[in-house]
């Protein structure tokens, strides 16, 4: 992969491409302080001062304005994410394990915890093998309006050439009934969609898109990520999808009527833990960082803290 898809897959890159075919967007340069912020590994600080905790980031008024300004555009909740990644690691961490965001701090606790936003940072162009220098790479914050995905109209689709050669359930770790009941009708609108919409109008013509088909049928863009080993290939494997090779033993027939190979999860039997769980804490950690009240996780650290202090005391007398 060449550090140039890479580039081109940045968000800001396809948005405007493809602007009327997904969900409504905005991007905020990030300040280089914030993204000192991001990348200082001191990460969460909670004052302890008060019996109200305060989260004692770094205040940024100017960018925090518009961030504000942004979110109210956007109808109130956003879901967050840099040049290419969001912070799907994390989501462990936040109110209700969601990644919805409504402030800046929200946005930060989530960032912070996430090493596939560390990852957008610090080697975006890890799995790349041209050895041209780095491009400089300006980063952005993308705070995208908050729309209730159904996981099981997610699906992931792979253009090699400009050609859909290949779509993948995205949430393989579950079953749906509907998608082996409605695989035709969905392989076709994801089809049409692409011819339509998608085909001939990106920079690159390998690239891998991830489409969300709605209650009514109409499908939508989410995201583009590059065509190699940087984006997950789900059902597939790399192997398969760049050898040339055919990838079943259907491909020959689905070449001659322009189909693309459709893979998706067959029975509840195959049903995998999720592919995010290894990111996670332990279980009692987790119900602290759920429920109604922001702040549990913080007493619950501040509460670890001054015990640590009391035993320092007792030791010490
Ligand atoms: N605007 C949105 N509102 C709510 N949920 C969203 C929104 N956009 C994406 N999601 C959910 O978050 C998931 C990840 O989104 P997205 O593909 O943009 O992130 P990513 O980090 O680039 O993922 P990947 O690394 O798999 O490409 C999507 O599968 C979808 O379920």
């Amino acid at each position: 992969m060449k550090k140039e898809q890479v580039v081109n897959c940045q968000f800001s890159v396809w948005y405007p491409i493809f602007k009327n075919h997904t969900i409504k967007s905005l991007i905020l340069p990030l300040p280089p302080n914030v993204i000192d912020y991001l990348l200082d590994d001191g990460t969460l600080v909670w004052s302890d001062d008060e019996s109200t905790a305060t989260v004692t980031a770094p205040e940024f008024p100017e960018f925090n304005a518009k961030v504000l300004e942004a979110i109210n555009a956007l109808d109130g909740h956003v879901f967050p994410k840099l040049n290419w990644s969001s912070p799907r690691d994390a989501n462990w961490i936040a109110l209700n394990s969601s990644l919805q965001c409504c402030s800046l701090s929200e946005v930060f606790l989530l960032f912070k915890s996430s090493d596939f936003i560390t990852r957008d940072l610090t080697q975006p162009f890890i799995h790349c093998n041209d050895d041209s220098p780095d491009p400089a790479i300006q980063y952005e914050l993308v705070l995208r309006k908050w729309s209730e995905l159904i996981p099981g109209g997610e699906f992931r689709c792979f253009v090699k050439e400009n050609k859909l050669i290949a779509i993948s359930q995205r949430d393989y770790t579950q079953y749906y009934s509907h998608i082996s009941s409605q695989e035709d009708i969905i392989c076709q609108a994801i089809l049409k969609f692409f011819r339509e919409h998608i085909q001939y109008k990106f920079l690159d013509e390998d690239f891998v898109l991830d489409v969300y088909q709605d209650s009514q049928g109409r499908v939508w863009l989410i995201d583009l990520n590059p065509f190699g080993k940087v984006t997950d290939s789900l059902l597939f494997t790399w192997e398969e999808l760049t050898s040339g090779n055919s990838l079943t033993a259907n491909q020959a027939d689905n070449a001659q009527q322009e189909r693309p190979e459709f893979r998706y999860t067959t029975s509840e039997v195959t049903v995998q833990p999720s592919p995010c769980l290894s990111y996670r804490i332990p279980r009692d950690f987790v119900d602290l960082s759920t429920g109604e009240d922001p702040y549990k996780l913080i007493d619950f650290l501040k509460l670890k803290k001054g015990q640590q202090e009391d035993e320092e005391t007792e030791e010490e007398v």
